[in-house]
């Protein structure tokens, strides 16, 4: 049976005054299927996930959450959504479990629901500690777990982890990963790290000044580059030849044009000997040397010009 479609975005469009934040964008998360939406400052993420979540009205196109658009189901579409912004503000003065309590009575869900939250975000040991006193993660994770009360079929991130540590990070990642296996949510996060994307979500859109360069699972977008291994480097001085022209090489990029670039090649045993004897014919000196496998960082820079976290 096919899987059923829980949000549907189609054709939508923002505009702020001339600025376009979201322009003419579709796609679709199907039930139990987490969709990562990667982009630097400014692409329109936010914007696009605060559309879906019925905070902003988009100029054009169609939103629906279950078949439903916002428009006369608000009540519904709050009951089955779960939500949490780049920056959820509590109130300072309430405790953990105070403020788990407080959105649990918005939904009219048992204090039971608040305690089994504190356990799967794993702040049982904080449930007394007013919120201003919450490190960044643990308040990262009081965020997910109201998000989370509710039992959403849908669920919104915006930036889940920006700003936090490796280890609050990885956390929240295992939270994440599973509430996947135990549930058929339907997952969108924003995120500007390519880990989270690559680590948590089944396919990803690659998203920049308001429109969708690429879009995919991790392996088809790393095809759509350009399969295969980079050697990145550094030279004192322009080349002179041409490398494009060595044996193995699919693509170059040029960084700082002559001096500091990437070939992108099927095989680098093969290309790198060639390479080196170039630079030693050529005279030049190699500041600097990297190879490895094609990430999706690299076609990020090249679809985009820029790195991720720029
Ligand atoms: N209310 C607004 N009024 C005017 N411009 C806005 C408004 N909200 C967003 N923008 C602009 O729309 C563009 C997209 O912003 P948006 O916040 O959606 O990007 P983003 O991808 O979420 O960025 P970040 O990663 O920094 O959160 C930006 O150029 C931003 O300045």
């Amino acid at each position: 049976m096919d899987k059923e479609i829980l949000i549907e975005v189609e054709k939508v469009k923002k505009t702020f005054k001339s600025l376009v934040a979201v322009n003419d964008v579709s796609f679709k998360v199907n039930a139990g299927e987490y969709l990562a939406l990667l982009g630097p400052n400014g692409a329109g993420k936010t914007t696009l996930i605060e559309m879906i979540e019925g905070i902003q009205k988009q100029d054009k196109g169609e939103i629906l959450i279950q078949g439903k658009s916002w428009n006369g189901n608000e009540e519904e579409l709050h009951r089955i959504m779960g939500i949490s912004l780049q920056e959820t503000h509590f109130v300072d003065r309430n405790s953990v479990e105070e403020t788990l309590n407080l959105f649990s009575s918005f939904y009219g869900l048992p204090k039971s629901r608040a305690q089994e939250i504190l356990e799967i975000v794993g702040l049982e040991a904080k449930r007394k500690t007013y919120v201003n006193h919450l490190s960044g993660g643990q308040r990262q994770k009081l965020a997910l777990g109201v998000a989370l009360l509710n039992n959403p079929k849908v669920l919104l991130l915006d930036e889940p982890t920006t700003g936090l540590d490796p280890n609050a990070r990885r956390e929240i990642w295992n939270l994440l990963e599973k509430l996947k296996r135990t549930s058929g949510t339907a997952m969108i996060l924003t995120t500007h790290y390519m880990e989270e994307a690559q680590y948590l979500c089944d396919r990803i859109i690659i998203m920049n000044k308001g429109s969708f360069l690429a879009e995919g699972t991790l392996p088809q977008l790393i095809k759509s580059y350009g399969e295969g291994e980079v050697i990145q480097f550094l030279v004192n001085k322009p080349f002179g030849e041409s490398l494009k022209l060595l044996p193995s090489v699919k693509k170059v990029f040029w960084e700082k044009r002559g001096t500091k670039g990437k070939l992108v090649v099927s095989d680098i045993t093969i290309t790198l000997p060639h390479f080196l004897a170039l630079i030693a014919k050529e005279n030049l000196k190699l500041l600097e040397l990297e190879s490895r496998k094609v990430t999706l960082e690299d076609l990020f820079i090249s679809l985009t010009g820029k790195a991720l976290n720029e």
